[in-house]
């Protein structure tokens, strides 16, 4: 039995437990990358997130990022859209209401928004930071315990110049940061994608791993003819070669011979996309992100859906700061395999970041932060800096 001062002490210390919801206030931050980051449908030079910051009753602050690429060119949410959709329909709908009620808080967010995946998923990963806060637990306990503590990482290669990459490369191989490189094609024409290809994977051969992303770049004739030529390079997974919308193509692709492992990526939103994919066996391997999935308990929905099928887990990104990173690296750290790493180089793209201490970087992987809710903490200074006036 505790002494009455031990117990005294242990209520002092205890943190309050009002988990009610009292504050949502949303600011859009532009933090400017160290290059030109160039995709089959966009480019580039400043990523842009809403940043959300949620209050408990308890006094306690949780964070969360909704991130985009290229205004609403990647998928159709924008910063502005999300902020508004925030601030207009879903802070209201959680304003007044406990934090730790995962899955009511999710139902609340549906019925106040259809879709809008990113803008929920910034609103539920600041009530996870929150209630890990005030808990004293990590989100990675919250959501059942960490399976690992640190993720091998990729580096995305998308400058479209290839001098500039493989030179890229060789700097993050001689630091020991990454050795598997994404290249983004689909900018250019097939041949010349398929020409860059060949030029890094013989300056590199042995040394890294190569993926190639199209971003939906190819129709499906394109699609047969080149991957074949992917295979004969090595290239050991190619991300979304066709529109979203061909899930049918994506399986007649797997089917055929000479067909690296297809990485699908805008394809699965929701965990029934997943199921469609699943179906079609359209997918080697899926690509999980916060904001396609609405949040960390929809991340986990589609990974079960994709473990359910033998379809393999990939740590996906939208070139987050250390606060969405650190998100996605509690979500994953509790999934049993995560057979393909992660991607969350992105604070590494960015010249800046938003927390007082970035996701540490080494021996090819980024570690899972300690400490309570997410382990960051926003920097106050950094967001009044990079916020849009
Ligand atoms: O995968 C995407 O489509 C988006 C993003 C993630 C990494 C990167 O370079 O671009
Ligand atoms: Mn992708």
């Amino acid at each position: 039995m505790l002494a009455k001062t031990q117990l005294h002490d242990a209520v002092r210390h205890a943190p309050a437990r009002d988990l009610t919801v009292t504050e949502i206030r949303t600011t859009i931050v532009d933090v400017p990358t160290v290059r030109k980051h160039k995709l089959s449908q966009t480019s580039v030079t400043a990523q842009s997130y809403v940043i959300v910051q949620l209050r408990l009753a308890n006094g306690v602050e949780g964070i969360g990022e909704a991130a985009t690429l290229g205004g609403p060119r990647w998928s159709e949410e924008s910063v502005e859209g999300i902020k508004a959709t925030i601030d207009t329909y879903l802070a209201p709908a959680m304003t007044g209401q406990p934090a730790d009620r995962f899955v009511t808080a999710g139902e609340r967010l549906d019925a106040a928004a259809k879709r809008n995946n990113a803008a929920k998923a910034a609103l539920e990963t600041a009530l996870f930071d929150a209630v890990g806060k005030s808990l004293d637990l990590p989100v990675a306990a919250l959501l059942g315990g960490a399976v690992r503590t640190s993720f091998p990482v990729l580096w995305t290669l998308a400058s479209g110049d290839p001098d500039q990459e493989i030179a890229e490369a060789e700097a993050k191989l001689a630091a020991r940061l990454h050795r598997t490189f994404k290249i983004k094609i689909g900018a250019q024409s097939p041949e010349a994608d398929l020409a860059r290809l060949a030029r890094l994977a013989k300056a590199l051969t042995e040394r890294a791993t190569l993926i190639v992303d199209a971003n939906q770049a190819w129709d499906e004739t394109t699609a047969r003819r080149c991957l074949p030529c992917l295979a004969d390079l090595g290239i050991a997974l190619v991300e979304q070669p066709l529109p979203a919308w061909n899930v049918a193509g994506m399986g007649r692709l797997r089917a055929r011979d000479r067909v690296p492992p297809l990485l699908a990526d805008e394809c699965v939103f929701t965990s029934h996309d997943m199921l469609a994919v699943a179906e079609a066996a359209a997918a080697d391997a899926v690509s999980l992100k916060l904001v396609k999935h609405g949040g960390l308990v929809g991340l986990r929905k589609v990974a079960a859906v994709a473990e359910a099928a033998g379809i393999g887990l990939y740590g996906g990104c939208l070139l987050e700061s250390s606060v969405g990173a650190a998100a996605h690296l509690h979500a994953f750290a509790g999934l049993r395999d995560l057979a393909w790493g992660c991607e969350h180089f992105g604070p590494q793209i960015l010249t800046g970041d938003l927390v007082t201490e970035p996701l540490a970087f080494h021996d090819f992987a980024v570690h899972l932060p300690e400490g309570p809710g997410l382990g960051v903490t926003l920097d106050p200074d950094k967001l009044r800096h990079y916020a849009r006036s």
